[in-house]
């Protein structure tokens, strides 16, 4: 059996469809020398995100990548759990902008839904699960969190998804109000990639 480090030594598929992601897993992997290509670039279909855990999806997406394209894949599941909404929108972070991926309107769903409760608990954390397959099935999953707050009205055009509503915990900038190499440290999918490092190490 390769040794698990091998994985992370030549060809790397990044079975991601969204480019904010693959831009930090990019930056992630590239001092470890990995060529990465993303699943869009070699033409992968998307698949169903049929689990109900971050785990789950990310082991799925990975799988998928991994058996079609032949090669090892990383694939990234994540998303915002507000702790006043019980978690949401948790796993369904992407489907709460919809099929147009509108997520101004997701992120006043957020804010619209914090109101409803009447809470003053503006508490969140970003999750990421990193899942690594070979073109086996074995697949190895680390989870990475970034605990902040909600903040209203959104601040910031940089990064992608929630970022312009959500504080980290020491900061006082949005992570959309962060440069790409601001963010990227205090991110959920950081500190999963570490977990993953030291678990091929
Ligand atoms: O499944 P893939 O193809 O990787 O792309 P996706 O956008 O559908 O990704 P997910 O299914 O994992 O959904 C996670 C959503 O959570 C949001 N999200 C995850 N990480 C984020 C981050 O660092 N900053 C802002 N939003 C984030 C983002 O909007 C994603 O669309
Ligand atoms: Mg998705």
């Amino acid at each position: 059996m390769p040794r698990p480090q091998a994985l992370l030594a030549g060809r790397l598929v990044v079975a991601s469809h969204n480019s904010g992601k693959v831009h930090e897993i990019g930056a992630l992997l590239a001092p470890l020398g990995v060529e990465a290509v993303s699943a869009g670039a070699l033409g992968l279909p998307e698949p169903e995100e049929t689990e109900t855990t971050f785990t789950g999806n990310a082991a799925l997406k990975s799988r998928a990548a991994s058996a079609a394209s032949g090669l090892p894949a990383l694939a990234d599941d994540s998303g915002l759990e507000v702790f006043a909404l019980g978690g949401d929108p948790g796993v369904y972070s992407a489907r709460w902008a919809g099929p147009s991926k509108d997520f101004n309107a997701a992120m006043e769903r957020v804010w619209r839904a914090l109101q409803e409760k009447g809470t003053q608990d503006f508490s969140a954390r970003f999750v990421c699960a990193l899942a690594l397959s070979r073109p086996d099935g074995e697949t190895q999953v680390f989870e990475g969190e970034a605990r902040g707050v909600i903040v209203w009205p959104p601040r910031g055009d940089k990064g992608f998804g929630y970022d312009p509503i959500f504080v980290a915990d020491g900061q006082t900038r949005t992570f959309g109000e962060m440069t790409h190499d601001e963010k990227l440290p205090l991110t959920h999918r950081a500190r999963a990639f570490e977990k993953l490092l030291a678990a091929l190490r």
